[in-house]
């Protein structure tokens, strides 16, 4: 017998039961619930901390084991010259705006999106995009009496001035924002207030190190910058040899604005973050043919600048050829990043890659793409991958005096003429004293060819030099010459580019759920995640038929056999019907069941259930066993398993 096809879609998605379902199933819930939670804190329950786990193993064995990368733990506490020198303190910030009558702040790019696109897609509410406020946020909204989302026919001129604002959204600066308030009347949908002009809000939380309150310190919002103050000593752990990355999972933390989104949006969260270190000059990868046929769906910078969303259906190789992605190395990472979220369970259907716009992306990068998917609020950025240069590296290394550089031995020495800076040192430190550093610092950072103009000006006499901080000095031949001499260049010392995916594990986790969610098509009610066998909390869940304890010795068996073969399983022995045993598993995700009745006990055999067809097989015990630890492994799929295991119709079918 054939293994039977399941309709997963005969019922439409339904935010209300599946939030019901993971709550119920406590797969996670607002943290400090029982004091009123607190939004954007979430803790995790049991199946939501197994499949995290579970999504983190994958993610190990794809990225760190597969590339070899360089597995970090770097503290979460940094202190704040750390982020004064990475731009964080200075510009991790988002814009926000303040509902003019109460004081309520909201995200500003956010609430244009909420408010623009709801006439765009008809009842926000229908469409699941209404916030999922904390227990404390619902009373709050419940006294104020929150006004009602109300759907107007705009004209169709209108409507397209929407679509283009949406499709630029993360272009705009502060000043954009608060100008589009103001055109389209965009106000507090909670009160119906006006809103007043966006101010910049930093995301990170402020604490100080020691007792003095003296030190200020910051809960990193990234886990990057401790990969980057260690690159020297990742460089000489891996030989001096470039490229290679460092890997590191670990929790982050924003003071997000106005987090109303779920999972989606909180303030603090696990991130996966890779820095693939490539020299500037060569960033092609060895191993980019192997990725070369791998289909993706783009949306790339132009189209958005030019107010649309059309995607286009492209292979990475193509994409390289063509410069839309702009090298091998980050096509190379796009692709993984697809592979990976499809091996999880991620619908790739759902799944695109949004080019950065040019505004949008940080001014030193090169090239930037999220990986978004798509769930009941829309298209959602769930990994960032982008070529950051040399940015980082640079940054920390100019300001603490220590190289963070790769130094390569050429096979050739390589001789070349060049001018250097001769100074007369008793002379430049009696005439400029304290100045004498600032003056040798500039004349040091001038490339060939402002060094030949110096020349020129010091061969009529005297030549004039401006300092980083706009403070000109008069320069003499007593104290300056310029020299044109012979180098003989046996290093090549460079500044790495960074290549940088950088997941958001909650995201990918929420975004999961909500692909794998569906209703039996008999019945709305009976919710089922058709979690992966490689991800789902556990694999096989063991029911014996009977509470006898003539079932005990069969049942220890079989769970210490799945056990030794690697296998997670649990006995559910309550005292339910068997259908509702099942029926709580397909919620939790469970792939597989196995029953234990008295046949089992007489014959040695047990039955095999599906989850998702609910398609019982029946084998020998250890056979069984055989066949799903090949399920789980991904050895062997369940088609091929109808073909180890005959059909159970036997009178106590499972539903
Ligand atoms: N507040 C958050 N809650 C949950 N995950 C987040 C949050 N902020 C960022 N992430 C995750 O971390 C990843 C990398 O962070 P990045 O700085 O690129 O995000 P971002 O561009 O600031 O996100 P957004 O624009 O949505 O605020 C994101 O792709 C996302 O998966």
């Amino acid at each position: 017998m054939a293994a039977t096809t399941v309709n997963k879609t005969a019922h439409a998605f339904d935010k209300g039961r599946h939030e019901a379902l993971l709550n119920r199933r406590f797969f996670y819930a607002p943290a400090f619930e029982i004091y009123g939670g607190v939004a954007g804190l979430y803790d995790y329950g049991p199946p939501g901390s197994s499949l995290q786990a579970n999504i983190i193993s994958e993610w190990r064995k794809h990225f760190i084991v597969e590339e070899n990368m360089l597995e970090l733990d770097t503290t979460i506490m940094t202190p704040s010259s750390v982020f004064e020198t990475s731009g964080h303190v200075a510009r991790f910030a988002d814009w926000m705006v303040k509902d003019v009558k109460t004081g309520d702040v909201l995200r500003a790019d956010h609430l244009v999106k909420n408010v623009l696109e709801a006439p765009l897609a008809g009842d926000k509410e229908a469409r699941g995009l209404a916030a999922i406020p904390s227990p404390a946020e619902e009373k709050k909204k419940k006294k104020k009496g929150a006004a009602k989302a109300t759907v107007v026919q705009l004209p169709d001129e209108v409507m397209k001035e929407y679509e283009i604002v949406l499709a630029q959204l993360d272009n705009y600066s502060g000043e954009d924002l608060g100008d589009l308030c103001k055109k389209h009347d965009i106000r507090n949908p909670d009160t119906d207030n006006e809103v007043g002009e966006p101010q910049l809000f930093n995301l990170m939380f402020a604490s100080s190190i020691g007792p003095t309150g003296q030190h200020t310190g910051y809960l990193r919002p990234e886990t990057a910058q401790g990969h980057f103050l260690n690159f020297s000593r990742l460089l000489e752990f891996n030989n001096g040899r470039i490229p290679f990355a460092s890997a590191q999972i670990g929790r982050s933390f924003r003071n997000e604005i106005s987090p109303r989104a779920g999972l989606l949006r909180v303030r603090e969260f696990n991130m996966a973050e890779i820095e693939h270190y490539v020299d500037p000059e060569d960033k092609k990868h060895e191993r980019f043919n192997e990725m070369r046929d791998v289909k993706l769906v783009l949306l790339d910078r132009h189209v958005q600048e030019a107010g649309q969303t059309t995607t286009m259906n492209i292979t990475v190789g193509e994409a390289v050829d063509k410069g839309i992605i702009a090298n091998e190395t980050l096509g190379y990472f796009v692709a993984r990043i697809y592979q990976f979220l499809v091996k999880i369970g991620i619908n790739p259907e759902r799944l695109r890659f949004r080019q950065h716009m040019s505004n949008e992306m940080a001014h030193y990068a090169t090239d930037c793409w999220d990986a978004e998917i798509q769930n009941s609020t829309g298209w959602t950025e769930c990994v960032g991958c982008a070529d950051r240069a040399a940015y980082d590296l640079s940054v920390h290394s100019n300001k603490t005096g220590h190289a963070l550089v790769v130094r390569q031995a050429f096979k050739e020495p390589i001789v070349t003429e060049k001018e250097v800076p001769e100074w007369n040192k008793k002379n430049l430190g009696k005439t400029y004293k304290q100045d004498a550093g600032v003056i040798q610092k500039t004349v040091e950072a001038l490339d060939q060819h402002q060094l030949t103009n110096l020349k020129g000006q010091l061969a009529q006499g005297k030549a004039v030099i401006t300092s980083s901080d706009g403070k000109e000095f008069e320069l003499t031949p007593e104290v300056l010459t310029i020299e044109l001499k012979t180098i003989k260049q046996s290093i090549r010392e460079y500044t790495p580019n960074v290549i940088e995916p950088s997941f958001g594990l909650g995201r990918i986790l929420y975004t999961l759920l909500e692909h794998s969610f569906w209703s039996r098509e008999q019945d709305v009610e009976r919710g089922v995640l058709s979690l992966p066998p490689l991800v789902a909390p556990t694999k096989v869940l063991i029911v014996p038929l009977s509470a006898r304890e003539e079932f005990d010795p069969l049942v220890k068996e079989v769970y210490s056999k799945f056990r030794k073969a690697g296998i997670f399983s649990r006995v559910d022995d309550s005292n339910t019907s068997i259908g509702k045993r099942y029926a709580r598993n397909d919620e939790l995700g469970t792939p597989f069941g196995v029953t234990l009745d008295f046949a089992s006990v007489q014959n040695r055999t047990m039955t095999l259930r599906e989850r998702d067809t609910m398609d019982q097989r029946i084998g020998a015990i250890d056979e069984v066993i055989a066949v799903v630890t090949d399920l789980v492994n991904g050895n062997t799929n369940w088609e091929e398993a109808c073909q180890r295991l005959p059909a159970y119709d036997g009178v106590q079918a499972v539903e």
